[in-house]
C-alpha cells in the first residue's frame, strides 16, 4: 500500500481545489486511445488446478484485487483487467465449466454457454505436466459447440517439464484441437509458466490479437493515471477490505461524494473535508464493515486517512458512511449511480 502513497502534491493541484468545486467520482473512461486499440473480453477455462487463477494474476499483476472487485458489468464477474497502451483485456469468470464431472453427459450449462458465447476469445488451459485426460476432452468438445469463437490453447506450468516433454504436450494439444474443432483447430497454442513469468507476455499478446478493435471498455486501473478522487476511493476501499476480503470480495463500492476545503481555516493549515459513501449489498455486510460499536469503521478511517493525507499533501477530515445498495452489482441503474 505504501507504494501507492505518492506523497505531497505540487501546489498546482492545491490551487485548483481552493476554488471549492466538489470532485465527482470516479472511473472515468479514457477519452483518447491510439489507433488500432483493441478491447474485449476473454475467459479462461480448464479443469480444476489447470492454473487459470495463477495465470490471471500473472497477466493482470498486482492490481487485480482492486480492479476485479468492481463489477463493471451486470452479466459477468470480472477477474481482472489487463491494461496496456494498445489494448484492454477483460478477464471474466465462467462458473461451472471447470467442473466437468457435474456437467458430464449434460447439455452445456446455459450460463456457461452464454458467457462463453459473449466473450471475444477463450483461453483453454491445459497443464504441461499432466496427460490430456477425459476432463480436457470434455471441455474441448463443449468448446467445439461455440461456433467460430477463437480458442487459444494455453499449455500451463511449462516450468514443470523439460523441453522435450513440453514439445510432446504441445503436439498432443494441437492434435486435440484438430480432433475436436476440425481442421482449423485452436487459434493458437502457447506454452506458459505463470509462476516463472515465462511467456506470460506472449499469452497476453495472442489474446489481444483476438480482441476486436474497440475503444477502451473500462477506466484505466493504473492508479497513478487516475483522478485523485479515484485514488482516494481506492485507499478507502483497501482499508475497508483489510482482513474481510474473503467475506466481502465483490460487494463493496466506494464513492467519494466530495472533497472540499473546510471554510475558515488558516491558509497555512488547511483541512479538506472528504465525504465518502461505502456501498454494500446487505445489512450483514454493513455490520462487518462497521464492526462492534463502530470500532472497525473508525480503524478503516484512521488507516485510510493516513494514506489520503500523504496523497493529497494536506490534512483531511474523513467522513465515512456505510450504505446498503441492494444487488448493486446486478442492477445497471445502481451501477451507474455508483460510477461504474
Ligand atoms: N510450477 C507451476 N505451478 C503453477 C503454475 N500455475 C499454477 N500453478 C500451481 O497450480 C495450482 C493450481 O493453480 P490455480 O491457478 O489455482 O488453478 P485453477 O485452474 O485456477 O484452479 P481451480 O480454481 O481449481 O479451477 C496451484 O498450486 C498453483 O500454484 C505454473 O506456471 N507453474
Amino acid at each position: 500500500m505504501a507504494s501507492r502513497n505518492t506523497g505531497p502534491k505540487d501546489q498546482g493541484r492545491g490551487d485548483r481545489r481552493q476554488e471549492g468545486t466538489p470532485i465527482q467520482v470516479p472511473g472515468l473512461l479514457p477519452t483518447q486511445w491510439p489507433e488500432g486499440y483493441r478491447a474485449g473480453f476473454t475467459s479462461f477455462v480448464g479443469r480444476p488446478n489447470a492454473g487459470k487463477s495463477t495465470l490471471t494474476n500473472a497477466l493482470v499483476g498486482q492490481k487485480v484485487a482492486i480492479t476485479s472487485a468492481k463489477p463493471q458489468t451486470t452479466r459477468h464477474t470480472i477477474r481482472g483487467i489487463v491494461h496496456r497502451d494498445d489494448a484492454q483485456l477483460v478477464l471474466v469468470d465462467t462458473p461451472g465449466l471447470h467442473r466437468p464431472r457435474t456437467l458430464l453427459g449434460q447439455r452445456l450449462n446455459d450460463l456457461v454457454a452464454e458467457t462463453l458465447s459473449e466473450v471475444d476469445a477463450i483461453g483453454f488451459c491445459i497443464p504441461a505436466n499432466e496427460k490430456i485426460g477425459p476432463g480436457d476432452r470434455f471441455i474441448a468438445t463443449q468448446l467445439a459447440q461455440l461456433q467460430r469463437k477463437p480458442i487459444v490453447a494455453i499449455v500451463t506450468k511449462a516450468d514443470l517439464v523439460d523441453r522435450s516433454d513440453l514439445a510432446r504436450q504441445l503436439v498432443a494439444v494441437e492434435a486435440l484441437g484438430t480432433e475436436t474443432l476440425g481442421a482449423g483447430g485452436w487459434a493458437a497454442v502457447v506454452p506458459v509458466s505463470a509462476t516463472k513469468d515465462f511467456q506470460v507476455q506472449a499469452v497476453a499478446d495472442i489474446l489481444v490479437q483476438q480482441m476486436p478493435v474497440s475503444p477502451p471498455l473500462y477506466p484505466d486501473g493504473e492508479l497513478t493515471d487516475e483522478p485523485e478522487a479515484v485514488m482516494v476511493a481506492e485507499l478507502i476501499r483497501e482499508a475497508a477490505l483489510e482482513g474481510v476480503r474473503d467475506e466481502l470480495p465483490h460487494s463493496l463500492a466506494v464513492v467519494v461524494e466530495e472533497i472540499v476545503p473546510r471554510e475558515g481555516r488558516p491558509e497555512d493549515n488547511p483541512l479538506l473535508d472528504v465525504r465518502v459513501n461505502l456501498y454494500v449489498e446487505r445489512s450483514s455486510q454493513k455490520a462487518i464493515i462497521i464492526g462492534r460499536g463502530g470500532a472497525r469503521l473508525r480503524e478503516v478511517g484512521t488507516r485510510a486517512r493516513k494514506g489520503i493525507e500523504a496523497l493529497l499533501g494536506t490534512r483531511v477530515y474523513l467522513d465515512l458512511h456505510v450504505k446498503i445498495a441492494k444487488d448493486w452489482q446486478r442492477d445497471p441503474k445502481q451501477l451507474g449511480r455508483l460510477g461504474f
